[in-house]
């Protein structure tokens, strides 16, 4: 059955061309062929197995961690990669690691928050590993109320230093019941990281200032103990299995731990010798730049995460067959496995199974392009920032913070979703399903919470209606809320269900229900004296006028990545299917909301399922060409019934074969526990 490939005629049905896809999909096609050379070097090495981590115990798993980690950073130096190729490796070794929290943190929060003269000491170090770093952030009592951090940094002008300490119960305003309110979950802290960005309120002369970034060592350069006055460990075993628990999350506590002032992170505001506060003339808000960072990564991550799922999902729904007549097709040329199947239904043909399927399969391109796009806006607000432009520094908080909430949440609920569209095998740990989701489901807890992150983005949404009589006009995402009186007016004019591909029409559809939401959520919000009070009562309305605000944003974003120029046969007419099902889906599961502010009509939203039936029908002949664009190697897919030649149940059957359980015929534990039941029980029947 070697090199037969089982998924030949799907791939065959295709009607675009695969390998532009592939570069549609990369982002470029400079991106697509780092990406496909480097996932080749991953998957050809075995340094890089990954199937075993399911059954490792904790201790196991965690140092075959750090041996992939340090095979890495050998490979990385000794092959000279760049920076793009050495995140890339990172990626495609698939396996959360001290490092995403080093690279993708602490180094970015030491670019973000530390002056020219600090970055020139501490950022070689980091680059080249001389040091790894942690963001330590979180405490055991606050994690979204950034601002009710305890831990102090108090400044001691006597030796020009700072004195870290996490404060105890008895000094403390929380009724916790803990002994001592540390720092808890930061990626990295409990076993690796020689040093840490730890957030704490800056006191100077008894006064507080709030929180600021300070660099501190936790562990020594020549043995890796602690430094004194820390104490530092693993938190313990998290959800899932192999899963996130290869990371060491970590508890800190500070002990009146002393630090240079010059390890305070000063580009947004500095102590001097005298032990003077000084404000820069940026926002304070800066001081949250990391955490805008990581957002747009996350975004970024949620179609790579997402698109995994769905390909395992796809490839496993046109190899998997249900019901049909056994005998009923003529015999084909092919192998006896496959002639045994002719005549069953594939169960991608269900249009249930396309109906759960295809919207994913959809949102993971969605998610693609607004990601690409979110990266842009990051990029744009950053050069902005160095000319002390921060105007668009709301507007990219919001869509960060929006945008991250709405790919994880659809992600994880999608990475779910996947698993029981393949039914029985998808919850075996060789269908990569069950540790995908252990794996990703935190993303919408990490980097902010995903309702905490949505009602940020409520704020700016009622902040940006209360300012329409003022004159001001909207500009980026919210421009829309400047055309407010024609929205709240206008109907749809769809009256045939291909009405429902017109861009513009649907545009005005989803601009249309988020204006109508949000003003109506402010005419809400006029009713309370106290707005806070008003804010937290209606806070559930909130957080849904959020979610149409950034649904908006990612069918915008697709729309307009259509209207770019996409070469290749049947790509961008595929792509256009592909956007359909995305907002129609969307717009179907929304549409009582839609329905509710009386943009469509009851009649409408029937022609949009209409359409959207269609639409299934034009993908289905294509779903596995779609999957196949990821360009992903079997190695990352880690699922046997994702599997590139769709050859599942002999994988299948092999793989059970090796199950540690299986090495032996008669289980551990017979003379023990088995026996001697079975024998009671033989003894007693005889009675
Ligand atoms: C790729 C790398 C690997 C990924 C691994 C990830 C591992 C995980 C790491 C972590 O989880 S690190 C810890 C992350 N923690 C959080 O995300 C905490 C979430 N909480 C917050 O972000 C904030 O505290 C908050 C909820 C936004 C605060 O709300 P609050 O209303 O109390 O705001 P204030 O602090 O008072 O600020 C008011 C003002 O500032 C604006 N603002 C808030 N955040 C930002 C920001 N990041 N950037 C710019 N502006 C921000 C906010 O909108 C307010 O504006 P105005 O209304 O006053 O205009
Ligand atoms: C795997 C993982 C890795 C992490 N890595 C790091 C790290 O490297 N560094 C770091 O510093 N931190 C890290 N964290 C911590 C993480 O950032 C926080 O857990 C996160 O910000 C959520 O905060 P919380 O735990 O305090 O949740 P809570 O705020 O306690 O949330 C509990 C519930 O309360 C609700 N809630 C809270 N506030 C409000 C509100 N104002 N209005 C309405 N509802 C509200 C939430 O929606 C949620 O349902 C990590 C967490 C995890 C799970």
């Amino acid at each position: 059955m070697a090199g037969v490939d089982y998924l030949a005629d799907e791939r065959n049905k295709a009607e675009f061309d695969v390998d532009s896809m592939k570069i549609v999909w990369a982002g470029s096609r400079h991106t697509f062929e780092v990406a496909d050379r480097i996932s080749k070097l991953v998957a050809n090495d075995p340094a890089f197995r990954k199937d075993d981590r399911p059954m490792l115990p904790r201790k196991e798993l965690f140092k075959n961690t750090l041996r992939k980690a340090a095979y890495a950073w050998k490979l990385i130096t000794e092959l000279r990669l760049s920076e793009e190729e050495a995140s890339k490796l990172r990626f495609f070794v698939d396996e959360p690691a001290y490092t995403d929290l080093h690279w993708g943190m602490f180094v970015p929060a030491l670019k973000g928050q530390c002056t020219d003269e600090q970055q020139s000491k501490w950022l070689p170090l980091a680059y080249k590993m001389q040091i790894i770093g942690c963001y330590a952030q979180t405490e055991l009592g606050h994690g979204s109320n950034v601002q009710g951090l305890e831990t102090t940094a108090t400044f001691d002008p006597q030796t020009d230093e700072f004195v870290i300490h996490s404060p105890t119960l008895t000094s403390s305003k929380c009724y916790h019941t803990v002994e001592v309110l540390c720092t808890w979950w930061p990626g990295g802290l409990g076993k690796v990281s020689t040093h840490a960005v730890v957030y704490a309120r800056l006191i100077t002369d008894g006064k507080d200032h709030g929180v600021h970034g300070f660099i501190v060592q936790l562990r020594s350069m020549e043995d890796h103990k602690p430094l004194p006055g820390i104490t530092v460990g693993d938190i313990g075993m998290k959800f899932g299995n192999g899963a996130y628990n290869t990371m060491d999350n970590g508890v800190l506590t500070l002990d009146h731990v002393r630090i240079p002032r010059d390890q305070m992170m000063m580009r947004v505001s500095q102590v001097t010798r005298e032990g003077k506060y000084k404000q820069s003339d940026v926002p304070r808000q800066l001081v949250y730049g990391t955490m805008v960072y990581v957002r747009q990564k996350i975004v970024a991550d949620a179609s790579c995460a997402l698109s995994k799922a769905v390909c395992i999902a796809t490839r496993y729904s046109a190899v998997r067959r249900q019901f049909g007549s056994q005998n009923g097709g003529p015999e084909t040329q092919s192998a006896h496995y496959r002639k045994s199947y002719t005549g069953l239904i594939q169960v991608i043909d269900y249009k249930t199974q396309q109906n759960r399927l295809f919207p994913l399969l959809a949102s993971a391109y969605a998610f693609r392009f607004v990601g690409e796009w979110l990266k842009w806006l990051y990029t744009d607000v950053t050069q902005r920032l160095a000319v002390n432009d921060f105007s668009t520094l709301p507007e990219a908080h919001a869509c960060t913070a929006g945008l991250k909430s709405l790919t994880t949440t659809a992600t994880a609920d999608g990475i779910e979703e996947c698993r029981k569209l393949c039914g029985g095998h998808g919850y075996l740990c060789t269908s990569g399903l069950p540790e995908l989701f252990a794996v990703y489901v935190p993303a919408c807890t990490y980097e902010g919470d995903n309702i905490v992150l949505l009602l940020q983005v409520a704020r700016f949404l009622m902040k940006t209606v209360s300012q329409i009589g003022s004159g001001k006009q909207p500009v980026g995402t919210i421009a829309y809320m400047g055309r407010v009186e024609h929205l709240l007016k206008s109907r749809c004019s769809v009256q045939r269900a291909e009405d429902w591909l017109n861009p513009s029409q649907v545009l005005e559809a989803f601009e249309a229900r988020a204006a109508r939401m949000s003003v109506s959520c402010a005419q809400n919000l006029s009713k309370f004296s106290n707005p806070e009070e008003g804010f937290a009562e209606l806070s559930a309305d909130l957080v849904e006028a959020a979610v149409a605000h950034c649904q908006l944003i990612v069918v915008s974003k697709f729309l307009d990545k259509l209207q770019q120029d996409i070469p290749g046969k049947g790509v961008k007419q595929l792509l256009q299917a592909v956007c359909g099902i995305y907002y129609l889906s969307l717009l179907h599961k929304h549409q009582g909301e839609f329905l509710a502010t009386s943009y469509i009509t009851p009649k409408q939203a029937a022609l949009a399922s209409d359409q959207l039936r269609a639409l299934y029908s034009k993908v289905r002949p294509n779903a596995i060409a779609l999957v196949d664009s990821f360009n992903y190697t079997d190695h990352f897919l880690g699922s046997i019934l994702g599997c590139y030649d769709g050859n599942v149940y002999p994988k299948l059957y092999e793989a059970a074969k090796k199950d540690p359980l299986n090495d032996t015929v008669v289980p551990d534990g017979y003379h023990e526990y088995l026996k001697p039941l079975l024998k009671q029980q033989l003894h007693s029947a005889k009675l």
